[in-house]
């Protein structure tokens, strides 16, 4: 795992655009796994921002989201769907036809999920997955507890997580209490891993993904098994690193 320490938030951000964007000009297809959250906001600027000014070309780009609320319509200014669009897919030339989210108000959820590995799968799988992580470990929306062999699948959402991210909505009962995501195994099947943390709420979490065991308690432990991630994270995310370093040297 690499890890590339980064000053603040804006600097996180600008690093990672740097990385998603060489990787969309040096190929000529490409699939990208792309994460919603707070988190990859400022990522998500910059390469709205250089569409503008470097006309960086996206219609060769395929992406896939890692997850989604169930019951929210795509209109819901809290779904992902709108999310994605708001932020990146209706400011740069991606097509329309080449965005997939898995679909978390239709009718068969089962169906859905399995249809959703199906695609990524046929399409030649991921080459490189953007993730968040939440300060309980999850990755898209695994949470503790989820199986290192999950593949896309319905989760309820933890109390902890639907308090993380209830800042989006109005109010609590709001907050949707399940979600379609990848699973743990369909996110380590990605070619490349890009993880991105960022403020002091995530220091927790980040030690133990640097330094913790690999246990199913902490779903993003699994990354340490992934051939090939590299993690940017601020000092504040990596701030119980820098004490362990300030003691020992
Ligand atoms: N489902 C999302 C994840 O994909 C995200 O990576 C994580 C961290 O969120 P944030 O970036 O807002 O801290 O939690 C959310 O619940």
């Amino acid at each position: 795992m690499e890890v590339i320490k980064v000053k603040n938030y804006n600097e996180m951000s600008k690093k990672a655009a740097e990385y998603i964007i060489s990787k969309v000009r040096s190929s000529n297809r490409i699939h990208l796994g792309l994460a919603t959250g707070g988190t990859p906001l400022g990522l998500y600027k910059y390469m709205v921002l250089d569409f503008h000014k470097n006309k960086t070309d996206y219609r060769h780009v395929t992406s896939f989201n890692l997850d989604e609320y169930v019951g929210l319509s795509e209109e819901n200014p809290n779904s992902y769907h709108y999310y994605m669009k708001e932020n990146l897919f209706s400011h740069i030339n991606i097509l329309d036809s080449n965005v997939h989210l898995p679909d978390g108000n239709g009718v068969s959820l089962q169906k859905e999920c399995v249809q959703y590995d199906k695609l990524i799968k046929e399409c030649g799988g991921i080459d490189v997955q953007v993730l968040g992580i939440g300060q309980n470990g999850h990755i898209g929306f695994n949470e503790p507890g989820t199986s290192f062999g999950t593949k896309t699948h319905v989760v309820k959402l933890t109390e902890s997580t639907r308090q993380a991210n209830k800042h989006f909505f109005n109010h609590m009962d709001e907050v949707p209490t399940h979600a379609i995501t990848m699973g743990i195994q369909s996110i380590m099947n990605s070619r490349e891993i890009l993880l991105l943390a960022s403020g002091i709420e995530k220091s927790a979490a980040m030690h133990k993904l640097l330094h913790g065991d690999l246990n199913e308690q902490f779903p993003a432990s699994i990354l340490q098994l992934h051939p090939n991630v590299t993690v940017i994270a601020d000092l504040q995310s990596l701030s119980s690193q820098i004490s362990i370093q300030d003691i020992t040297t």
